[in-house]
């Protein structure tokens, strides 16, 4: 007999988004990983299937992100039986567009269907902070909210948990570029120094305020103004050549700001219009020539849907 089998997508996204580290991201059109889960007969979850990552991931449930995810959802739920996961990478490991994220609400959001949705999607949310928390260290939602609900989404408070979906503004264009070279979300949070004065704390507040007030008025200019990150960007930008370069090139396409993506190396760029944003990744292809280093460069509308089921075979 055939099995059920239900498959899901999650998109990138951009965590931090400048200046809300931990506290802000939004998700990405197109780019992102696909989970097929089915039920099996014994009572394990197991990773039966990865494509797309060149070998170098995990498939013990306790180091896969999709099998930390999953096996945290059958737990709240007291389920007994076992769920096998095939992974589909189409994102970049270390790249700082949400990778581990995007396979663990990708699991969820198929695994939830699979059971029936015991869950609203919100409620998947605590079992993908999970993941996070065994892939990078530290239960950072500023992934995994955007990847799982869509927009732009504040995580206003974790304890308890607190996510708060915001206005997309009309119009609004992102350009991704990835560097080739793996930073990892670990690594990068190492560098940051644990203590923040109180002239930064004062400017990090006025940018998050502004930005969040820039959204919801769809007021680009004010926007742009907000996407200035004095706590992370410091310390971080260094570990990404050809930062410094892509800040100026973008100055005079009309673009709103330029920022590290997550913990990078990927950078993000905002712009008021799709042309803009295809105007920044030519900019960006002609840096990274001079820099050195292969890119790869995405342009895309922010993606409002979320994670979705894309396909369920009884
Ligand atoms: N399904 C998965 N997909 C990606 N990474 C995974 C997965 N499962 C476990 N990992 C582990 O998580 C870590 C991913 O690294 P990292 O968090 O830096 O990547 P990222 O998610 O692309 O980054 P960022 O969170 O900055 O966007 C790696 O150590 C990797 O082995
Ligand atoms: N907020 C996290 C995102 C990682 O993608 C960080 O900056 O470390």
């Amino acid at each position: 007999m055939e099995m059920k089998k239900v498959t899901a997508f999650a998109p990138a996204t951009v965590a931090n988004v400048s200046c809300g580290f931990d506290i802000l991201g939004f998700a990405v059109d197109s780019l992102g990983d696909r989970v097929t889960v089915s039920l099996n007969d014994t009572n394990e979850i197991r990773v039966t299937r990865i494509e797309g990552d060149n070998g170098k991931l995990p498939l013990a449930i306790d180091k896969n992100t999709c099998g930390v995810a999953v096996n945290a959802m059958l737990k709240a739920m007291d389920f007994k039986g076992g769920v096998d996961i095939e992974l589909y990478k189409g994102l970049p490991l270390g790249s700082g567009m949400g990778s581990s994220a995007a396979s663990a609400v990708a699991a969820l959001v198929a695994t939830n269907r699979l059971l029936g949705n015991p869950f609203e999607k919100a409620a998947l949310l605590p079992f993908a902070i999970e993941s996070e928390r065994v892939a990078c260290g530290a239960g950072h939602a500023d992934n995994v909210s955007p990847a799982l609900l869509g927009g732009f989404v504040l995580i206003r408070d974790y304890h308890p948990l607190d996510v708060i979906p915001l206005n997309v503004p009309r119009g609004l264009y992102c350009t991704l570029v990835h560097p080739h070279l793996v930073l990892n979300t670990a690594d990068s949070r190492s560098v940051l120094k644990q203590h923040v004065s109180l002239k930064d704390a004062t400017t990090q507040s006025g940018n998050i305020a502004g930005l969040v007030a820039g959204l919801y008025q769809e007021d680009m200019e004010l926007i742009s103004r907000s996407l200035n990150d004095v706590i992370a960007e410091p310390s971080r930008s260094i570990l990404i050549p050809g930062y410094e370069e892509m800040k100026e090139a973008i100055k005079t396409a009309g673009a709103l700001g330029c920022g590290i993506s997550g913990s990078g190396p990927t950078l993000f760029i905002l712009s008021p219009t799709e042309e803009i944003a295809w105007e920044v990744s030519r900019r960006s292809q002609a840096v990274y020539e001079k820099v050195g280093l292969p890119i790869d460069v995405y342009v895309s509308a922010i993606n409002t849907r979320g994670a979705y089921v894309v396909e369920e075979k009884k």
